[in-house]
């Protein structure tokens, strides 16, 4: 059976990483991934969880508008936000479904070093910051900083995937945690 899931993205790693995730909670259905350009309806850099799960649920939202054969519209965003003197870079990923549920859920969060935050914190996007300091081109639609703070161990898309799997948590787990 066929699965058609709608995400508020072209961005590669993160179809990679709903693609993934997918494939592993219905390993029976054959996951079809539709991305599809939508505004995150916030700023271009996140800077708090807030305004980071804002983001994802819009392109969730948008998404599933935008496929009507679509079952579910998944939004993931990046953002940044402070915790005592250090700041954090993470995934919310949003799902809704026809019902007009919502779920969420969150990646793995690295420290972002204050050289790079820098900044950030007077205007640039982290993606900008990045390549610049990497002398890599596009890293956000590869290993991302995520890749560069943990030296390859991790990526921007393995993170990514437990926030998905996460924000599916009220269709896969048992019902008896939610009604
Ligand atoms: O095309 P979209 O879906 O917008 O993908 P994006 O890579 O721009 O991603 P976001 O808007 O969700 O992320 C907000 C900003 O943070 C940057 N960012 C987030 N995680 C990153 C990472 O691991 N490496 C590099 N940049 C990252 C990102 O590129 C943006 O500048």
């Amino acid at each position: 059976m066929d699965l058609l899931v709608a995400v508020g993205t072209t961005n590669p790693t993160k179809l990679n990483a709903v693609k993934s995730a997918l494939q592993t909670i219905f390993p029976n259905q054959t996951i079809i991934v539709k991305g599809v350009k939508v505004p995150s309806g916030v700023s271009d850099q996140p800077l708090s969880d807030l305004e980071t799960i804002e983001g994802a649920v819009n392109r969730a939202k948008r998404a599933l508008e935008l496929v009507p054969e679509a079952a579910y519209g998944i939004g993931v965003e990046g953002g940044i936000d402070k915790v005592r003197e250090n700041y954090f870079g993470f995934g919310w990923t949003a799902v809704v479904d026809r019902q007009e549920a919502v779920g969420t859920g969150c990646s793995a969060r690295f420290q972002v070093p204050m050289k790079v935050m820098k900044p950030i914190l007077e205007g640039e996007e982290m993606a900008v910051v990045i390549d610049r300091v990497s002398g890599l081109v596009d890293n956000r639609s590869g290993a991302g900083a995520m890749g560069l703070m943990t030296n390859g161990i991790l990526t921007r898309d393995s993170c990514y995937v437990h926030g998905i799997y996460f924000a599916f948590s009220r269709w896969i787990s048992d019902t008896k945690y939610w009604i």
